[in-house]
C-alpha cells in the first residue's frame, strides 16, 4: 500500500461543475483520494455553474454520478455520505457584469487557507473569469489557478489567455493540466530511462532506428461533437498529449524532478522539432475522418453520422506525423506520432524499435528487436529479443517477449491521473503541468500543419471506424522501410 501524505484542509473552486468533466472525470477522482484519506473533511469543494440548481439537487445529481463513475469507492455510503457533505453548489454566471457573487464570497472568507480555482468551462471565459475573481478580491497569496486543455486553438489565441489569465495570476500559481503527465506510465518513464543506466545508453539514434508513440481509442466523438468539430485530433490530442509523451521520452536527463529542470529539457525537445513547411506537411502527415464500420462487436455510425449535422464536417478524427528531433542524440532517428478514434483498439503505448545487425552470424536472422512501453490500457514493458529458438536439428534464432505487467508488480492505487493532478494543485506542486512557454512551443510547431489544412492542400481521408486508420499511414512508414506495431511480425 502506498504511503499517503494528507494535504492541508483547501477550498477547491471550480467553474463549470455541471459539465462533462466534472461529472465523469473531477468529482469521482475526489471521492477516491477522501476514500484513501490523502485529505479530510475540512476541505471543501466549492461547485459553481450558472444553473439554478439547490444545494440539496446538486448533492443528490453528484451522488448519482459518482455511484456511475467511481462505483467501486462509492458503494461505501459512509464514505460516500461524508464525501457529499464536502460539496456545496453556489450558482452563478461567473462572466457577467451582474451577477452576485456573495455567496463565493462568504464561503472563502478565510484567505489563510489554501485556495485552487479550477476553470472546466471554455477556455474562452478563463481571461474574464480571473478577472472577476479580482474584481471581487478572491485572489490571495494561497490562490492557484488550474485551466483544462486546449489552451487556445492556435498560437495567437494561446497568447491572448496566457496574457489574458496572467495579468491576475503570477506564472508561479497557474496550472496547465495535461492529463496525460499524471498517467502511471507516462512518469514512469523517468524512471524507466534516468533509474536504469544500461537502458539510457540504447537511448539514442545509434540504437533507435525509429519511435512510435500511438494514443488509439475505440470510441468516437459520442456528446462533444460540438466542441471537437471545431477542434479535430491535431488540437485535441497531438498538440498537448502527445507532445509532452514525446517529450518525456526524448528529453535529457533533467537536473533534478523540480518543476522548472524538468520543463527546461521538455522545451529543448519541442524546440528542436523540425519546423515544416506546407510541403513537409503533405510528405509528413496523415489525416483522416472515419466511416462507418464495426468497432469491437458493435456496428457504428460515421463521424459525420455522429455529429447529426447536414453541412459536410472537414475535421480530422486521426492524425499521424512524421517529424525528426534536431539534436545529436535523436538527429537520425524518425519519430511517427499518430491518434484517432474509432480505431482497432483502445491503447496508448510507444515503441523504440532498435537498429539491425550490421552483420549476423545466423542464417536466419529475425526483424530487430524492440521495447514497447505500454501505457493503456494496462502498463507495462515488453522487451523484444532474439532467442534461440529451443530444440535440436539446427540453429535457428527467433524473438521472444520479456514482459512486465504493473499490475502483477506493484498495488497500483491511481485509477486515472485526475486523482494525482488536483492534489498536486492542491499542494502546489506544479511538475506535471505546462508552463506557458510550453504550451507556446507546441502550438509555433503545430502551426504549419493547421495552415496547410485551411488551405486543404492535403486530401482528408476515409478509414473504416475499427481500423488503424487511412491506408496512406502506412505508406508514411513504408517509405522509411518501417511497419506500424500492429504490422510487425514478433
Ligand atoms: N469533458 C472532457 O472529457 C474533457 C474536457 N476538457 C476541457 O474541460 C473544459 C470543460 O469541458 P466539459 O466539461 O466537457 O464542458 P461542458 O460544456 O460539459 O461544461 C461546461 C460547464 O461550464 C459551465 N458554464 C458555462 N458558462 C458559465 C459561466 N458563465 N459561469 C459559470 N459556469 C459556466 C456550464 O454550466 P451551466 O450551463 O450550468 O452554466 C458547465 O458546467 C473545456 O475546456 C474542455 O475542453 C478537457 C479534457 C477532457
Ligand atoms: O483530452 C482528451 O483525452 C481523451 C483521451 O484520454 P485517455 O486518458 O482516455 O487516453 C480524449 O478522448 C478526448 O477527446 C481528449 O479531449
Amino acid at each position: 500500500m502506498a504511503h499517503i501524505n494528507q494535504v492541508d484542509p483547501f477550498d477547491f473552486v471550480i467553474f463549470g461543475a455541471t459539465g462533462d468533466l466534472t461529472m465523469r472525470k473531477l468529482l469521482p477522482a475526489f471521492l477516491r483520494r477522501f476514500h484513501a484519506k490523502e485529505f479530510a473533511d475540512e476541505a471543501r469543494i466549492i461547485c459553481i455553474a450558472r444553473s439554478a440548481h439547490s444545494e440539496d439537487d446538486y448533492r443528490q445529481q453528484v451522488s448519482k454520478t459518482l455511484r456511475e463513475f467511481a462505483p467501486e469507492t462509492a458503494k461505501s455510503t459512509a464514505t460516500l455520505n461524508r464525501f457529499l457533505k464536502l460539496v456545496q453548489y453556489i450558482p452563478l454566471d461567473a462572466t457577467k457584469a451582474n451577477s452576485d457573487w456573495s455567496d463565493l464570497e462568504k464561503a472563502l472568507a478565510d484567505p489563510t487557507r489554501i485556495r485552487v480555482f479550477y476553470l472546466a468551462t471554455s477556455p474562452a471565459l478563463y481571461s474574464p473569469l480571473c478577472a472577476a475573481l479580482s474584481k471581487h478580491d478572491l485572489i490571495t497569496d494561497k490562490a492557484r489557478l488550474v485551466l483544462e486543455k486546449p489552451i487556445g486553438v492556435d498560437f495567437t489565441t494561446a497568447t491572448e489567455i496566457n496574457d489574458g489569465v496572467g495579468k491576475f495570476f503570477h506564472e508561479s500559481a497557474i496550472y496547465r493540466i495535461d492529463h496525460y503527465l499524471g498517467k502511471e506510465g507516462v512518469q514512469n518513464l523517468l524512471a524507466l530511462r534516468f533509474g536504469n543506466p544500461v537502458l539510457e545508453k540504447l537511448w539514442s539514434s545509434d540504437a533507435i532506428s525509429h519511435v512510435q508513440i500511438t494514443a488509439a481509442e475505440t470510441v468516437g466523438v459520442g456528446t462533444r461533437g460540438a466542441y471537437y468539430d471545431e477542434s479535430g485530433a491535431l488540437r485535441d490530442m497531438m498538440q498537448n498529449h502527445l507532445l509532452q509523451v514525446l517529450c518525456m521520452l526524448a528529453m535529457d536527463a533533467p537536473a533534478s524532478l523540480s518543476a522548472d529542470d524538468l520543463r527546461n529539457e521538455k522545451l529543448k525537445v519541442l524546440n528542436a522539432l523540425r519546423p515544416m513547411t506546407s510541403e513537409m506537411v503533405r510528405q509528413n502527415v496523415i489525416r483522416g475522418q472515419y466511416t462507418a464500420g464495426l468497432c469491437g462487436q458493435e456496428n457504428v455510425c460515421s463521424y459525420q453520422d455522429d455529429l447529426g449535422k447536414d453541412r459536410t464536417s472537414n475535421t480530422e478524427t486521426y492524425v499521424a506525423i512524421r517529424t525528426k528531433i534536431r539534436t545529436s542524440r535523436w538527429g537520425n532517428t524518425p519519430f511517427y506520432l499518430r491518434t484517432g478514434k474509432r480505431m482497432a483498439a483502445k491503447t496508448t503505448e510507444i515503441v523504440l524499435q532498435f537498429r539491425p545487425q550490421i552483420w549476423s552470424i545466423f542464417s536466419n536472422t529475425p526483424s530487430p528487436g524492440r521495447l514497447v512501453i505500454r501505457i493503456a490500457p494496462e502498463e507495462g514493458l515488453s522487451l523484444v529479443l532474439a532467442s534461440k529458438d529451443p530444440g535440436a536439428g539446427g540453429f535457428r534464432v527467433r524473438n521472444a517477449d520479456l514482459q512486465m505487467l504493473y499490475n502483477d508488480q506493484f498495488n497500483i492505487t491511481y485509477r486515472d491521473s485526475y486523482e494525482r493532478l488536483l492534489l498536486d494543485a492542491v499542494r502546489g506542486n506544479p511538475a506535471l503541468f505546462i508552463r506557458r512557454d510550453e504550451v507556446e512551443a507546441s502550438w509555433r510547431w503545430v502551426e504549419p500543419i493547421l495552415a496547410t489544412w485551411r488551405e486543404d492542400l492535403s486530401p482528408l481521408e476515409p478509414y473504416p471506424a475499427g481500423s488503424w486508420g487511412p491506408a496512406s499511414a502506412r505508406i508514411l512508414l513504408a517509405r522509411d522501410g518501417a511497419l506500424w506495431h500492429e504490422d510487425m511480425q514478433t
